[in-house]
């Protein structure tokens, strides 16, 4: 059987004065089995939050459809946040060639593709300004429906479309959200405008696989329904693993709990490629918002290889010993072989680079950065995926899915919910004005004054 990814975790155990052992490992053998187990049921019985487990199982062939109009467009324009954008933007970076929107659009042979997430109004102004209205989609992407960023962004573009096209706006959006609830199913049923639902039980940072990554997917000629596969045979393999030491989810889940338990309260991503940067964004969302509560979670640092190598990597070394770092190698990249340039005799020290591939390159420092870092003491995963394409992909985003899930068990916290996050939404609400939510303008003063504490003007 070929390989979907490979996790070595051998240095990420270390001695010294906090230690995670092997042994350590092994005393977690039954309660990630229960954790497993937990999971699994609740998936099958669909509960809340769980759902994300059977996306894999998911009939596509709405969204396939709904794919294949949006590609009509010249542009689509996605509106959301969170776990409503990030998944989008990993698969497009991921997925999509490099200035994908630069390409002649002979190449291109899909829409252009952009994504409204924060509330900038210099980003939000310039980008209806630069496009032809009529020709655009608008995908609006919200499970609660009521994000107040998105809500925003949404209700600008809705007004432009229909400064432009009149009431023949509704066929330039999509909207997609809870198959019942909220302002955006009700605003689609009251204008007929497309819609997709995202499942009841999918929460958003764990919703990728769901209509909220794969209609944009979908339009831009990305193949979903492999992205699926990988997610499915991942889950399949998973499931055979049922063995600790056989399962690298389970593995990379004690390991993680234990570093945790031991200080490292840093899980460092660092991913080696462009194509892999929105996938440490993507992750932090999931691991952050999972794991962060009552007083639990590791704080999920984004990195990228090469680059952080010339930013990051010092600190990482030598500085405090307060992280679990993985790094994500991919095995076979376009090589692109350097020139030899023999005929300056100036560049004669850089001969050890002619006829290398810079495909090479990458994993070449890849595997130097994990090195460095075991010799200074630090714990290292190291992480592999046969290539970038949509199977890897898929494989690999229901593993990290699955694995932050079987953390927050082995935490005993609930890992599809973020109550932290709801206080300030409601906050928001508050001081913009919106009906119900007045009570909470007078905290927000009370907090943010203790803020403002202390302000010291130069
Ligand atoms: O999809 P929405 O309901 O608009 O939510 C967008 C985002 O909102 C909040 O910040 C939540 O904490 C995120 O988990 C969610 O992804």
């Amino acid at each position: 059987m070929d390989e979907l990814l490979s996790v070595s975790v051998g240095a990420a155990f270390v001695g010294g004065d906090r230690p995670v052992l092997r042994e350590n490992i092994d005393d977690l053998s039954k309660m990630v089995e229960e954790a497993d187990v937990l999971l699994r049921e609740k998936g099958r019985d669909d509960v809340e939050g769980f759902g994300w487990i059977n996306l894999p199982y998911q009939d596509l062939s709405e969204t396939i459809k709904i794919g294949r109009w949006l590609s009509g467009f010249e542009a689509i324009v996605q509106i959301g946040i969170g776990g409503s954008a990030l998944g989008n933007r990993m698969l497009a970076k991921a997925l999509l060639p490099p200035f994908y929107n630069e390409l002649d659009a002979s190449v291109r042979k899909a829409p252009k593709f952009y994504l409204l997430e924060n509330p900038d109004p210099k980003t939000a102004v310039s980008l209806l300004d630069r496009l032809d209205l009529s020709k655009t989609a608008f995908i609006v992407v919200s499970k609660s429906g009521s994000t107040t960023e998105t809500a925003a962004h949404f209700l600008w573009a809705w007004q432009k479309v229909r400064e432009k096209i009149g009431e023949r706006a509704s066929d330039n959006f999509l909207i997609i959200t809870d198959p019942r609830k909220g302002i955006l199913r009700k605003f689609a049923k009251s204008t007929g405008c497309r819609s997709l639902n995202i499942p009841e039980s999918v929460g958003g940072r764990y919703s990728v696989l769901s209509s909220v990554g794969l209609a944009t997917a979908s339009a831009l000629g990305i193949n979903i329904e492999k992205l699926v596969q990988g997610a499915k045979e991942m889950d399949q393999r998973l499931v055979l693993r049922s063995h600790l030491w056989e399962n690298p989810a389970w593995l990379l889940a004690c390991i993680n709990l234990l570093h945790a338990k031991a200080g490292r309260n840093m899980a460092v991503m660092m991913p080696y490629g462009d194509d892999l940067a929105d996938f440490a964004e993507w992750f932090a969302q999931l691991w952050g918002e999972s794991l962060g509560k009552e007083g639990y979670g590791t704080t999920p640092v984004r990195a990228l290889g090469a680059i952080d190598q010339h930013s990051q990597l010092q600190l990482y070394a030598e500085g405090p010993d307060d992280k679990l770092i993985t790094i994500i190698d991919v095995k076979n990249r376009p090589l692109f072989l350097l020139p030899d340039v023999v005929d300056i005799d100036a560049l004669k020290d850089l001969e050890f680079l002619y006829g290398k591939a810079l495909g090479d390159l990458l994993s070449i420092e890849a595997r130097s950065t994990a090195s460095a870092l075991v010799k200074a003491g630090k714990p290292v995963i190291y992480l592999n995926i046969p290539e970038v394409s949509e199977r890897y992909i898929g494989a690999l985003v229901f593993f990290y899915e699955y694995v932050t899930a079987l953390v927050g068990f082995l935490m005993k916290i609930n890992p599809f919910d973020q109550p932290g996050v709801e206080q300030g939404k409601r906050y928001i609400y508050s001081l913009m004005g919106r009906r119900g939510y007045e009570e909470y303008v007078k905290e927000v003063e009370e907090y943010f004054g203790a803020c403002q504490n202390t302000e010291i003007i130069i």
